[in-house]
């Protein structure tokens, strides 16, 4: 493989041989099977595109430049590095957070250039752990608290509306 693309393993979250959406877009060949439920368009736009050119319907639907960005993240064989200056910016491999701060001007482009693979974003396992959180933690922690303000609330209204309305 040519050393200058990134093989898809290292980049996709989802990987496997039956694991296949293929579309042409000038002259290349992307495979898009892990993006299509990610298409913020929905997957019912895209699904008809299968082994088809989508150049000319990207660019009727007036796609943005990250929208191009992306595309290449799923180039058959990997995208190439050398194409993409915003690509060595950083090290891929290496936590953000310790990263970003260096970018200086390049960093506005770079954050809204996106790219779908495992990154990190913190050097300690702890905290990069608590930047993932469980759909159930959030009413694990929040129905408690709903349960205890409701509660202490009307606790309050019936004490302040004692004796009136005939109570
Ligand atoms: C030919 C097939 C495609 C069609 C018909 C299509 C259609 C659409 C539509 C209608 C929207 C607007 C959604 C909205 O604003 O509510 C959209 C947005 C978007 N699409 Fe597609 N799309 C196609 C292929 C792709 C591909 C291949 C990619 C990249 C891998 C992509 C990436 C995006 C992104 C990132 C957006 C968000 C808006 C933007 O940044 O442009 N689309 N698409």
């Amino acid at each position: 493989m040519d050393e200058n693309r990134m093989s898809q393993n290292d980049t996709c979250i989802y990987d496997g041989e039956d694991t296949k959406f293929k579309i042409d877009y000038e002259s290349n060949t992307y495979n898009i099977y892990q993006f299509l439920n990610n298409h913020p368009g929905g997957v019912n736009y895209v699904k008809p595109y299968e082994s088809k050119d989508v150049a000319q319907s990207m660019r009727r639907y007036d796609h943005s430049k990250a929208a191009y960005y992306l595309l290449k993240e799923y180039q058959q064989g990997g995208r190439k590095k050398d194409e993409d200056d915003l690509e060595r910016l950083v090290d891929w491999n290496k936590p953000m957070l310790s990263q970003v701060g260096k970018l200086g001007t390049k960093y506005s482009e770079w954050v809204i250039s996106p790219v779908d693979r495992r990154l990190r974003l913190f050097d300690s396992d702890l905290l990069e752990y608590l930047t993932i959180t469980p759909w159930y933690v959030v009413p694990m922690i929040w129905i408690p608290i709903i349960i205890y303000l409701a509660v202490i609330g009307t606790k309050k209204y019936i004490h302040i509306t004692k004796g009136r309305f005939g109570l």
